[in-house]
């Protein structure tokens, strides 16, 4: 719809829309999902709409960002992919100086956002964006360009416990490790829709680092990233919603290892968005837990 009414009314605009793959929201709620559990435990509830605000919009512009980076990154190798080679930048009709211009755009929006938080975050916000301009060219020097991507999306809960509390407790530090591990097994997934083709063109990946142990990584990767947030629930005296949230999220990656049972293209994009309920799920037991439990 938005992107009908830039085609009208901007039409120059729209390849900068694709760039920052605002019509595909995946990422966003893959990033925003962890952020908000932060926010929440660290906040023991509604973090308040300041903070709510801007982290739900740094979220928004900094998964934004990591595209039209990752996509300058992969400006001459789009085009010998199939599933990339109609982007803008392969197509040439978005430039790669307008790609960078629209990720520092976006970098300084979400700086401006965290300058209404506090020193600490502030500082964090350093290490946070270095990774979203590290990530895509990872995947040319190692094959777990997954675990940058992991650290990069995992940095919204070391910020917003600074944000909420002023500090950064160990326990976000489990939180952290919890999504790190969750974010390499789904981001594993997306890449074993590209295997073939990353190994034509040199790329490398999660999914070709695996090979045909594919299925067993990504499965021990979701055990223990179960087992990690189990431990943060447990530490953070959570109760019976966020155990229920838990169980609902062990379900859906057993559903996601049948879905990846043959390594068909469509069935591995099918369980990595599918990710988008693990998150919901721990999300709604953490936020139930502080409406009903905690109040007790
Ligand atoms: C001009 C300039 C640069 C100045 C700014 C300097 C500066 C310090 C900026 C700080 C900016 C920041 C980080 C502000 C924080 C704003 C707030 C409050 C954010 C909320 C907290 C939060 C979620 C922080 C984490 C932000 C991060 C690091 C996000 C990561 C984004 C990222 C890496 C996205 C990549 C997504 C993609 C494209 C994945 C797909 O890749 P790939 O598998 O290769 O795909 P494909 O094959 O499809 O090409
Ligand atoms: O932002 C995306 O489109 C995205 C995020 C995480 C992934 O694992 C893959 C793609």
């Amino acid at each position: 719809m938005i992107s009908q009414a830039l085609a009208r009314r901007w039409p120059a605009a729209l390849p900068y829309w694709h760039l920052a793959r605002l019509d595909r929201p995946i990422g966003s709620l893959l990033l925003l999902w962890p952020t908000w559990w932060a926010l929440w435990l660290a906040a023991g509830g509604w973090p308040g709409l300041h903070l709510f605000a801007v982290f739900t919009l740094g979220v928004l512009l900094m998964r934004a960002a990591g595209c039209a980076i990752n996509d300058f990154a992969d400006r001459n190798i789009d085009g010998q992919v199939k599933r990339t080679a109609a982007r803008p930048l392969a197509t040439g009709q978005a430039t790669a100086k307008g790609a960078l211009l629209l990720f520092g755009g976006l970098c300084l929006l979400a700086f401006l956002l965290v300058l209404t938080t506090n020193r600490l975050t502030i500082l964090l916000s350093l290490p946070a964006v270095a990774l979203a301009f590290c990530y895509p060219f990872a995947k040319r020097y190692t094959h777990l360009p997954q675990v940058v991507l992991g650290a990069a999306f995992s940095m919204g809960i070391p910020m917003a416990f600074a944000a909420v509390t002023g500090e950064v407790p160990a326990l976000a530090w489990l939180l952290y490790t919890a999504n790190l591990l969750w974010t390499v097994a789904y981001d594993t997934f997306y890449a074993m829709v590209d295997r073939d083709d990353d190994l034509k063109i040199g790329v490398k990946s999660t999914a070709v680092l695996f090979g045909d142990m594919d299925r067993a990584m990504t499965g021990s990767l979701q055990v223990m990233a179960l087992f990690a947030l189990l431990l943060t629930g447990q530490r953070f005296e959570l109760g019976a919603f966020y155990f229920l949230g838990l169980a609902v999220a062990a379900g859906l990656f057993a559903y996601q290892q049948w879905l990846i049972r043959d390594r068909e293209r469509d069935a591995c994009f099918r369980a990595f968005l599918n990710n988008n309920w693990v998150g919901a799920a721990v999300f709604a037991g953490i936020a139930l837990h502080y409406l009903f439990d905690a109040a007790k």
